[in-house]
């Protein structure tokens, strides 16, 4: 795992941007999250190749896009730490919170931080759309991530909210998302987003390309968002 990492991280031109054990640590990481995926499911990937590639790297490649040196981020449904983990051990001086609605989860997250010697990370268990209520998250974070938790239109709710007004959604998609995208931009505007660019990069070592949507905070969250989850999937904006 840690040569396809290190191999990978050069390819994406991010070698020098990284600390040196960046790929050491990736690579802890990625075989605590395979020593606890026999007993817990934490991911559909099982072999370490490809966590290396389409966990590790594919995460990564956000570093190209955004500067997070110093920078407060927030993953929504982060699951087994997916883009939030790797991007702390890429840019140490990130600030990170997980956010998860699956308890056991969350409590791995503490346990594999702690285990790689992490300071700056907070793990929450709660659902988004009740956490953006509370004080101190509500427009509060620099940048807020989500990949594989919603479609775009209703994860811009989920997700919005939390963003302070300059501060940047970063939703990580396929190539295919363009439909989503444009079926999002009511909802995307309602909660004071706007589209700031999409760029595509192919995964080192795949033939996969996926694209990063960057969603702007242009204002503050309206009084009344995000809604209940129920209201959220029945009456989308
Ligand atoms: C398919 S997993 C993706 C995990 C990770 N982001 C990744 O890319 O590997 C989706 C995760 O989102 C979480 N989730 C879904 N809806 C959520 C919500 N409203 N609030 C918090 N977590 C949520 C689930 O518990 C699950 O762990």
């Amino acid at each position: 795992m840690r040569d396809i990492i290190a191999a990978g991280l050069e390819e994406l031109g991010l070698s020098q941007r990284v600390p040196p054990e960046a790929p050491e640590l990736l690579e802890a990481y990625g075989r605590a999250l395979l020593e606890k995926n026999q007993v817990m499911n934490l991911t559909a990937i099982t072999q370490p190749d490809q966590v290396a590639r389409l966990h590790m790297l594919d995460c990564a490649a956000l570093l190209n896009y955004v500067h997070l040196e110093g920078k407060t981020l927030l993953d929504v449904g982060t699951g087994a730490g997916f883009p939030g983990l790797p991007l702390k051990i890429l840019c140490p001086t990130l600030e990170v919170t997980l956010l998860d609605s699956l308890g056991k989860r969350v409590r791995w997250l503490r346990e594999v931080s702690e285990q790689l010697g992490l300071s700056g990370v907070t793990a929450i268990h709660a659902r988004s759309e009740e956490q953006a209520l509370v004080k101190g998250f509500r427009d509060s974070f620099d940048f807020v991530t989500a990949r594989a938790v919603a479609d775009l239109r209703l994860l811009a709710e989920l997700c919005l909210p939390f963003v302070k007004v300059g501060g940047v959604f970063l939703a990580m998609k396929s190539v295919d998302c363009g439909p989503e995208v444009e079926g999002a931009a009511h909802a995307i505007k309602l909660l004071g987003g706007r589209v700031r660019d999409q760029a595509d990069y192919q995964i080192p070592g795949t033939e996969i390309t996926h694209r990063v949507v960057a969603i702007e905070k242009v204002a503050p969250t309206l009084k009344g968002y995000p809604r209940r989850w129920a209201k959220i999937q029945k009456e989308p904006l």
